[in-house]
């Protein structure tokens, strides 16, 4: 099990660390298991009960009008997580930056950057006075560069993280059942292969000081009613991905990639929709050979820059 201390002479000491795990529940062999527009804010379960409950009461507001107004108060609600769907049109990427804004240094993360909206991101980042301590792929991308090489050079200080499974280089190689913490609040570590070896899905903790619903971060793994194409390093058992469909039913579900307009699901969504993921393995094999798609047209360029992984330079040198 990888972990990792900051030194104490790191800038992530006060606000990030690995610390060891407790095993995730590891799938069974043969079902290999498995985020909101702008501006989805997490609240406490607590929080909204209660507002829910003020608007209930309101004999003023009528019922429209009440339902917006729980569904503002959530997306303007001071929580402790804060979280930004950012979108990069030309390769269709989400990226997601999350904060933790109970923390004084609002230490924050930055998931699956691209190259191309680096300056977007970090301005964000600075604007919401936030401290990126780490910026983390999903797996080794084929249509797009990624952004945490500009990153570390823009913000030094900065680490990249990505799977030990990927083979590609990172300042921080993480293994299945991993915790990355941001302040109080942490991503838990699930090895989902499937679109490639490599290919984690980043789930919010579990507990009382933990976003409610829980939230995963499925890359390429699982797209909104679809999933990563097989193309590029097939693995075994990627249908019904259990590291993703055990999680609870109301687990927001945040992508990588929308090619349809979609921009957040749920466990619950899924189980019932996913018209791939759902098929038993030898379904899911042919619905994924029949579906032909082009090679992403950034490939060569993608995956060569994306093994380095914000380590560019100490490749040249090496
Ligand atoms: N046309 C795009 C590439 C589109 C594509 O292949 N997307 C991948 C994820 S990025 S490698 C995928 O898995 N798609 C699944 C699907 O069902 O579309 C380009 O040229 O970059």
């Amino acid at each position: 099990m990888f972990l990792i201390r900051p030194s104490t002479s790191s800038p992530l000491n006060s606000s990030a660390h690995f610390v060891p795990p407790r095993p995730l529940p590891r799938p069974v062999r043969g079902k290999m298991l498995l985020l909101r527009s702008h501006r989805l804010l997490s609240s406490t379960s607590a929080f909204l009960s209660s507002y829910k409950a003020a608007i209930k009461t309101s004999r003023l507001a009528p019922l429209g009008l009440r339902a917006m107004a729980a569904y503002s108060a959530a997306a303007a609600s001071p929580s402790r997580l804060l979280l930004r769907q950012l979108f990069e049109k030309e390769s269709s990427t989400y990226t997601y930056l999350l904060a933790d804004l109970a923390h004084p240094d609002k230490p924050a993360v930055l998931v699956d950057p691209v190259d191309k909206t680096v300056d977007r991101d970090t301005n964000l980042v600075k604007e919401l006075g936030l401290k990126l301590i780490y910026a983390m792929n999903t797996h080794v991308h084929a249509d797009h560069v990624t952004g945490t090489g500009l990153i570390k050079k823009k913000m030094p200080g900065v680490k990249s993280v990505i799977s030990k499974a990927s083979t590609a280089q990172a300042d921080h190689l993480v293994d299945h059942a991993d915790k990355i913490y941001f302040g109080g609040l942490f991503l838990e570590v699930r090895a989902t292969p499937g679109h490639t070896v490599g290919c984690v899905t980043y789930v919010t903790g579990d507990g009382p000081d933990q976003p409610h619903p829980r939230i995963a971060f499925t890359g390429d793994t699982l797209l909104i009613h679809g999933c990563g194409r097989t193309d590029f390093q097939f693995t075994e058992n990627y249908s019904r991905p259990s590291q993703i469909f055990t999680l609870p039913k109301d687990t927001l579900i945040y992508p990588a990639h929308d090619y349809k307009g979609f921009t957040v699901s749920t466990v619950g969504e899924e189980l019932l929709y996913n018209p791939r993921l759902t098929k038993d393995e030898e379904t899911f094999k042919s619905i994924m050979e029949d579906l032909k798609l082009t090679y992403p047209k950034m490939i060569d360029i993608a995956v060569p820059a994306n093994m380095a992984c914000g380590l560019q330079d100490a490749t040249t040198k090496s």
